[in-house]
């Protein structure tokens, strides 16, 4: 499926004991035709009765706490199969709401932000978050430097560009950043230029995955990021290289995510020979 651009695989995983593991993830990124940024994978509830568990792999195997994009087609999929309007889903990072509108678009609730150093989480103490000791470049000229921090669940630097976000060579800074000691658990980068207190543009290079067209915990943390270091309002447009996210980041702490999320074919995995067999799904 496609989630704004970012390429996302759900999985049916319903009724079976075993899971999408690390290595069936980098097997199915390399065939061609089922390369992905994230798969998402739908397990029963941990508890009868409960919400659907869902597992998010990265390209690289990598396992994530939560994925925006991913869910908004999970939200899709399923209110499409269920013929309901609204579902909630289990998620490392706890339970999420999500509901398709009537236009179409798909609006998830991605739970509160965690905003303190340790369940970022960052390998020291930072009293605030909302500006951190971290640059990379000449010492004397960084090139990107003192970016806010915040977890979705998942962890995300938000680095603040003062125009031409476009400009940055984002597939060079971004493993470094991405694997930098400051981040026990790796992170998320991300290049935000606000361009109005509700409009911002951003550039992200994903965990596990790299540059993709869009990250949607990426666009919840840099407006959470962006209102808390008043360079936006709660209620934002999010430009990214895919297209619009609406994210607003309510009064009772919760990040609602608006977006598409599109059905690009149906397939099942021949458990013989582990390939894809492929369904295109009439445009
Ligand atoms: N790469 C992320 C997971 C996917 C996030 C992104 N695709 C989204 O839409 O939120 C991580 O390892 O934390």
């Amino acid at each position: 499926m496609n989630g704004l651009g970012n390429q996302i695989i759900v999985v049916d995983m319903r009724g079976r004991a075993d899971r999408v593991t690390p290595a069936a993830a980098i097997a199915i990124n390399a065939m061609a035709g089922t390369k992905f940024d994230q798969i998402m994978a739908i397990h029963d509830a941990r508890t009868p009765g409960t919400a659907n568990y869902i597992e998010i792999i990265n390209s690289d195997g990598s396992r994530a706490q939560a994925c925006g994009n991913g869910m908004r087609c999970v939200v899709q999929a399923l209110t499409a199969e269920l013929g309901v309007q609204r579902l909630t889903f289990e998620t490392v990072a706890g339970l999420l709401f999500g509901e398709e509108q009537a236009d179409g678009m798909i609006t998830v609730d991605m739970g509160t932000p965690k905003l303190a150093w340790y369940d970022i989480p960052l390998a020291e103490e930072f009293a605030d978050t909302r500006k951190i000791e971290l640059q990379i470049g000449p010492i004397d000229a960084p090139v990107l430097h003192s970016p806010s921090v915040a977890s979705m669940g998942n962890p995300h630097a938000t680095f603040w560009v003062g125009d031409d976000v476009w400009s940055f060579a984002l597939d060079r800074f971004g493993p470094m950043l991405e694997n930098h000691p400051i981040f026990p658990e790796r992170a998320n980068i991300s290049l935000a230029q606000v361009t109005a207190p509700d409009k911002m543009i951003l550039r992200t290079w994903e965990r596990g995955a790299g540059l993709t067209e869009a990250c949607g915990t990426a666009a919840c943390a840099a407006v959470v990021n962006g209102a808390r270091t008043r360079r936006t309002a709660r209620a934002v447009t999010v430009t990214l290289p895919g297209g619009d996210l609406h994210v607003e980041w309510r009064a009772d702490d919760h990040v609602v995510l608006t977006g598409p999320a599109e059905r690009e074919w149906t397939g099942i995995v021949d458990p013989a020979t582990g390939v894809w067999v492929r369904d295109e799904v009439a445009a």
